[in-house]
């Protein structure tokens, strides 16, 4: 066995936690096409096929113009709830033993799916898994920001009967033009009931940006912040505040934020001194879940084993979960990389 060949064996068999990523994200070609002739609802593509070969994106908005596309087939809670648990049982394969998922509700509410649907679904889903494949789960809602500030408002109203499910809330979807700033007032008043927050900032937008959600809202972790290294100052807050980087190498590529792999910024997150992770996104469009990250960072970065712990490590410590199920994996990992 090389080098490499031992080094990605060992990416494959690891335990691993995944923190961004989003449920409606994970929606293959072939489930699209079941459910909406489940629930006779034409799609703009005639095949499975042919919706693949659209799968071509040139930058953030052009994957989220079909992204909302493609979730407009969900209609029922079982809808949510087959998503949700095809995702699960995939990642299972993967070695994912822990999970923190968001859900876009404005996605849904807009087309007349109600919340109730929606969360019913998912979280079903979450439980289910829990009990059969033994994946914990945190669950995320994501507020639209390209939607107001009212309209994030009102899907928390929304969400009030359901707190108990929700551990944390997001903020997603075109980034430029739409700054962490815009929500002040709702994520203060998330935080108030005692729900966490990460956010989308620093994938396509300036560190400014970043700056925002660390001193505006003051983010408990930060999703993809790729171009927070443009700015030293920052690069130095964020290590200081010890906050995670939920970071997404195959999106990160296949939405053009870098040419290549090897010139992704992950190795240089981590020789700063930031707690970057690795996530995938919304593998259905980006071309791989959980493992086929790590497969693509072993075959096309010179990335070590030190490295490979260090994200693996990363994913656990900066996740919400409790201090001793958090533990336990982070003495497995040790043991394997030993
Ligand atoms: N990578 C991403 N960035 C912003 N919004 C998203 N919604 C789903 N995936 C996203
Ligand atoms: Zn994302």
């Amino acid at each position: 066995m090389t080098g490499s060949q031992s080094l990605l064996d060992l990416a494959m068999k690891m335990p691993k936690a995944e923190l961004h990523l989003h449920i409606e994200g994970t929606f293959e070609p072939e489930q699209m096409f079941a459910i909406a002739q489940r629930n006779q609802v034409a799609l703009k593509y005639d095949s499975v096929d042919a919706l693949k070969a659209a799968y071509q994106f040139e930058n953030l908005q052009d994957f989220l113009d079909l992204y909302y596309q493609g979730m407009s087939v969900l209609l029922k809670e079982q809808d949510f709830y087959d998503l949700t648990m095809a995702y699960l049982k995939r990642v299972h394969e993967d070695n994912v033993v822990h999970v923190e998922i968001f859900f876009d509700p404005q996605g849904h509410l807009s087309r007349g799916v109600s919340f109730d649907t929606q969360i019913k679904g998912i979280y079903g889903a979450l439980k289910d898994a829990e009990r059969d494949l033994g994946i914990t789960f945190k669950l995320i809602m994501s507020f639209l920001r390209h939607l107001d500030e009212a309209s994030a408002f009102e899907t928390l109203k929304l969400a009030k009967p359901y707190l108990d499910w929700i551990d944390g809330v997001g903020l997603d979807s075109s980034e430029l033009g739409h700054p962490p700033e815009k929500f002040v007032n709702v994520f203060h008043e998330c935080q108030s009931l005692g729900l966490k927050v990460t956010m989308h900032a620093g994938e396509e937008g300036p560190p400014e940006y970043v700056w925002q959600a660390l001193d505006d809202i003051g983010v408990d972790r930060i999703d993809h912040g790729n171009r927070a290294l443009e700015d030293t100052n920052l690069v130095a807050t964020i290590k200081r505040q010890g906050l995670t980087l939920t970071v997404c190498p195959l999106s990160n590529l296949k939405l053009c934020v870098v040419d290549t792999l090897v010139e992704h910024p992950i190795r240089s997150m981590l020789r700063l001194g930031l707690n970057a992770t690795v996530n995938s996104d919304d593998p259905a469009y980006f071309g791989g879940y959980m493992n086929d990250n790590f497969a693509a960072l072993v075959k096309d970065t010179e990335i070590t084993k030190e490295e490979l712990y260090k994200l693996a490590c990363n994913a656990f410590e900066g996740s919400w979960l409790d201090l001793e199920t958090r533990s336990k994996h982070l003495a497995t990992l040790k043991e394997m990389f030993a």
